[in-house]
């Protein structure tokens, strides 16, 4: 039977190399791309198509920071299909972002400018704003619109024959201390693009908590610093051109500088391959890539309160419940 694929973000970066990966790995997959428009669906199938032209490619039109979009969606694709095998929660931004050049100068002079290099702590931040559902964009978009669409898709991803999963595009960046509890959507602060990833981090601790036993897995990777268009909006094109060389460099000491995306997605494609219940839920599985350019993945434990955790899951389904009685026209 083809294993089904889902893919979010599939039109560029990573999500777009992920796909094609997942089809050099198995050409018989059924791979259903979910871009935010008709049109970027259908250029990305042709692309798809173009490398892989007997592949089965189908296409679901989602904008994950519109509530409304996200129960259209997730209503069509219970209508297609009867099960999801995997669940690519990839997409994701990063909207003004801002790099503390004083503040990377000064890091390039201590013994932690490895640190700062592959996580950018400490000389990232980003200006957020409210989206249309009243909600954090980056909170909105990074995660409560994928968490929304899997607990929509939970029919399709529960009680399968063979376990179902979910593989969350995190980041080195998700952080503790940009996270807050009491101010969980990040209005506040400026690091809103790290604390949606540790909130992402969360919450895939949780759902394993909760849904192992139904059959369904979830797991957390990170790219590494990939080239991307989220990446070309933090410094101009022709800069990161300048810097290559350097960053080429950098990759004999800083492995998590994979720098494509077709790099960036080992970890990915490596997780395609396992068995989940031999998976530490506990772990971020991140691409790495050594100087000389070969691809591997490496297990770190994350730093998550699984206490915290908890709250901010009751947190996600208070929201959520807000969310069903705003739109009860759209369920089933
Ligand atoms: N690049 C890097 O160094 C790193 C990236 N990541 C993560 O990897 C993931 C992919 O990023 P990357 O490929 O680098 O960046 P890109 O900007 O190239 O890709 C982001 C993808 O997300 C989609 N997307 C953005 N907003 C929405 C939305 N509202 N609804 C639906 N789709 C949306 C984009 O679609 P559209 O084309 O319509 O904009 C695009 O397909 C992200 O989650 C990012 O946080 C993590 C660590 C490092
Ligand atoms: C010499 C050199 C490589 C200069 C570039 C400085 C910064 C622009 C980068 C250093 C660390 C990078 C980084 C990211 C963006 C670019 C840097 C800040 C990310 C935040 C991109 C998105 C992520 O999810 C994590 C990345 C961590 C490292």
């Amino acid at each position: 039977m083809a294993r089904v694929v889902l893919v979010t973000g599939a039109s560029g970066g990573v999500g777009l190399a992920l796909c094609r990966r997942l089809l050099e790995e198995d050409g018989r997959l059924h791979l259903c791309i979910a871009c935010r428009n008709e049109q970027t669906c259908e250029n990305t199938r042709e692309r798809i198509l173009a490398y892989h032209p007997s592949a089965q490619v189908s296409t679901v039109e989602v904008d994950l920071g519109n509530l409304a979009s996200i129960l259209r969606a997730a209503r069509e694709l219970r209508c297609r299909f009867n099960r999801l095998d995997f669940v690519y929660l990839n997409a994701g931004i990063m909207p003004n972002p801002h790099v503390n050049f004083k503040a990377l100068w000064r890091g390039l002079l201590t013994g932690k400018v490895l640190h700062m290099l592959t996580t950018a702590e400490g000389i990232m931040t980003q200006t957020d704003r409210l989206n249309g559902d009243g909600l954090q964009e980056v909170f909105a978009t990074n995660l409560f619109g994928h968490f929304m669409l899997v607990r929509q898709l939970q029919a399709l991803l529960c009680g399968n024959e063979k376990p179902s999963r979910l593989i969350w595009t995190s980041s080195s960046n998700a952080r503790e201390s940009a996270f807050s509890l009491s101010d969980y959507q990040h209005a506040k602060g400026q690091e809103s693009y790290s604390s949606s990833k540790y909130a992402t981090d969360l919450t895939s601790v949780v759902l394993n908590r909760k849904y192992n036993d139904q059959g369904l897995y979830s797991s957390v990777v990170c790219p590494g610093l990939v080239m991307s268009n989220m990446t070309y909006r933090i410094l101009p094109i022709f800069l990161w051109k300048l810097l290559m060389p350097l960053m080429w460099l950098i990759r004999f000491f800083a492995k998590t500088y994979t720098l494509t995306p077709y790099n960036g997605v080992e970890a990915h494609v490596w997780l395609f391959k396992q068995k989940p219940e031999y998976l530490d839920c506990l772990v971020k599985y991140h691409s790495c890539t050594t100087g000389l350019g070969r691809c591997y993945v490496e297990a770190r434990k994350m730093d998550v309160d699984e206490d915290v955790a908890e709250k901010f899951f009751q947190k996600l389904l208070e929201l959520e419940e807000e969310t069903l009685e705003k739109y009860s026209d759209l369920l089933d």
